[in-house]
């Protein structure tokens, strides 16, 4: 009962109230980035605010649809900190990202140190602007959330340990194509990388490179434009930050624009990823490798309190990391520049170029700050997916690129065991339950297609006593980061998680993910059920397929199990209609896109598969 409780506390919104308050400072400023589109918390019970109640919420939602009767859920909104307004695959039933225009009735309002929101009576209460209550709809709310900084010692512990399977790495095969391809490294030792790094990789307990620090550790350190994929859990986030750090500790320069007082920060690399979470776990990474030594990482996401990450980044910030409509706030407010930006670098590359967050990175490649370094500038490209259509247009950004894949790239990895079982959507809860109470329910992470079904199936099952928390767009940003904090130190045995998580987030121990829905596209399955058996551990994913709703992937799914000889049900085989999927493992970055095109390509012929 007392677990109960707790969850349902904890669900509601609670975290930062019932006194457990990380001490909140007030706001103060606005937030330029809107990228966060949930007013108020929700469903609120949380803890008791005790201070000043105000008023006049920023407001949720515009309006709730998208929860069809019968749980006809449909929308895809999970892109995270990108105000693009651009609505490519998206859909926007929930309101859609962005300003909720409710009148809010926050009562509780925000209190300094004492969580928030007393009675907040669902998606219209929760933050209070200082003053009387009205709000200016077009007004994006102030963020007031301060992050903990975590210290390098307590980083260590997070990072995956390999598992059995990662020897088989020695016999993936890889390709690079591309001129003047630089030779992989046979080791961390002889691949000319700084001490200090040799001994911060050691303290990381990484022993032997990833084929794909392998290969791109050289390219990088050769400042070539490189496009890079490799499977899920292999390791890409050092095979970029490695060779980066490399080379500013062996050109040191000042990252603040010359000094003085409201002088542009200059970061000399920059790193875009699609969610908050995952820049957390980038910079996190980057601080580990920087360690002892003058380079200073920094990150820089929505949702947060604006002033305390500037103050934080003018302290020195050689290396941002930044989701895309924090970066472009501060872009255009001056407070960044380019002007000394040597590498730039899209993680999860293919998602960072869709529609959705195209032009946001058009706006910083093409920013006049990008112009007076623009011919030594390193862009670098990583994702375990590169479908052909954004190899092409990514072809705009870059240099005479390296393009290097491992692996059966767009590929799920081998190393997780994938089952299907065909579940009628209103059969799914109670099939999750079933399979949670028989196999257990230790660190599974169970990804739904809407923000609200979310909320409904972590409630569920806290109901049913398995302790889970979840994590979507409309969560405040600290209810986010706790949620994927107790999720990963045990507290909550399951995250129950939207698209926001699917990409990157590298949990420990994470044995089971399930896709209670399935996504529509095949990329997306692939980076979910990458969440587990990573770096050569062994995982298992789990799918409902409802055939009134999933058919469309059906024929994908059926080529990609081949592919990765895995057994494919009966029922798969029926709604793929009996063929092939259209899905092809080089459509999905398994090969250069330039191969094809017949004496319009600028890259060398493509070289035989290299085994590693
Ligand atoms: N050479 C290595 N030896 C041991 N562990 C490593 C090595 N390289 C990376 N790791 C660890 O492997 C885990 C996965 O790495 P990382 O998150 O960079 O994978 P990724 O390829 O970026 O995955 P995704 O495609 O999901 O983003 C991390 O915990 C990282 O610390």
């Amino acid at each position: 009962m007392l677990m109960h409780n707790l969850i349902t506390f904890q669900f509601g919104g609670g975290y930062g109230g019932g006194g457990k308050g990380r001490g909140f400072s007030q706001y103060e400023e606005e937030d330029g980035d809107s990228g966060f589109g949930g007013g108020g918390f929700r469903g609120g019970r949380g803890g008791r605010g005790g201070g000043r109640g105000r008023g006049g919420g920023r407001g949720g939602r515009g309006g709730r649809g998208g929860f069809n009767d019968g749980g006809g859920y449909r929308n895809r909104d999970d892109d995270d900190d990108n105000d693009g307004g651009d609505s490519y695959n998206r859909d926007r039933d929930d309101g859609g990202r962005g300003r909720g225009r409710g009148r809010g009735r926050g009562r509780g309002g925000f209190s300094n140190g004492g969580g928030y929101g007393d009675e907040s009576n669902g998606d219209d209460g929760g933050f209070g602007h200082e003053g009387n209550g009205e709000v200016d709809p077009n007004k994006p709310a102030a963020q007031t959330y301060i992050p903990e900084e975590r210290t390098e010692d307590d980083l260590y512990d997070s990072g995956i340990s390999s598992g059995i399977n990662f020897s088989k790495y020695e016999n993936i095969p890889v390709q690079v194509s591309g001129e003047n391809k630089p030779k992989p490294i046979p080791s961390y030792e002889a691949s000319g990388l700084r001490p200090l790094l040799l001994d911060n990789i050691k303290k990381m307990k990484y022993t032997t490179p990833t084929p794909i620090q392998k290969y791109s550790i050289p390219i990088v350190m050769a400042k070539r434009d490189l496009m890079a994929c490799a499977q899920t859990g292999s390791g890409k986030t050092a095979a970029f930050l490695l060779p980066v750090i490399h080379d500013l500790l062996e050109n040191p320069a000042d990252s603040s624009g010359g000094g003085g007082y409201g002088q542009a920060i200059e970061p000399l690399a920059v790193v875009m990823a699609p969610t908050r979470e995952l820049a957390i776990q980038i910079y996190e990474n980057a601080k580990i490798f920087v360690r002892g030594s003058a380079v200073q990482a920094q990150v820089a996401y929505g949702g947060t309190h604006v002033s305390t990450q500037k103050s934080r980044i003018a302290r020195g910030c050689h290396i941002l990391v930044a989701t895309a409509g924090r970066l472009n706030d501060f872009l255009e407010r001056g407070f960044i520049t380019f002007n000394s930006c040597r590498f730039f670098i899209l993680d999860e590359a293919d998602r960072m170029l869709d529609m959705g967050f195209l032009p946001n990175i058009e706006k910083c490649l093409h920013h006049p700050s990008m112009e007076p370094l623009k011919e030594e500038r390193t862009i670098l490209m990583f994702s375990a997916t590169f479908p052909q259509e954004i190899q092409k247009l990514a072809q705009r950004f870059l240099r005479n690129h390296l393009f290097l894949s491992v692996g059966i790239v767009g590929g799920a990895c081998e190393d997780v065991t994938q089952r299907f079982f065909e579940v009628s959507k209103f059969e799914k809860k109670d099939k999750l339950k079933e399979i949670l109470t028989e196999e257990g329910a230790e660190k599974t992470l169970v990804f739904v297609e809407t923000k609200r079904l979310a909320d409904i199936i972590a409630v569920f099952l806290s109901e049913h006593n398995f302790p889970t928390t979840s994590i979507h767009g409309d969560r405040l940003q600290n209810e986010r980061e706790q949620a994927l904090y107790d999720f990963k130190c045990g507290r909550m045995k399951i995250l129950v998680a939207t698209a926001v998580a699917a990409r990157g987030l590298d949990i420990k121990g994470v044995e089971h993910v399930v896709n209670f829905d399935l996504p529509k596209e095949l990329e997306e399955y692939i980076h979910r059920i990458g969440r587990t058996g990573r770096l050569g551990n062994k995982g298992l994913a789990t799918s409902f397929f409802d055939p009134s709703h999933d058919s469309s992937l059906a024929p994908n799914l059926v080529k990609m199990l081949e592919d990765c000889k895995q057994p494919v049900p009966d029922f798969l085989t029926q709604a793929a209609g009996g063929g092939r999927g259209a899905y092809e493992a080089d459509d999905f970055g398994g090969r250069d896109f330039r191969s094809n095109d017949n004496g319009h390509s600028n890259a060398g012929v493509q070289e035989e598969e290299e085994a590693w």
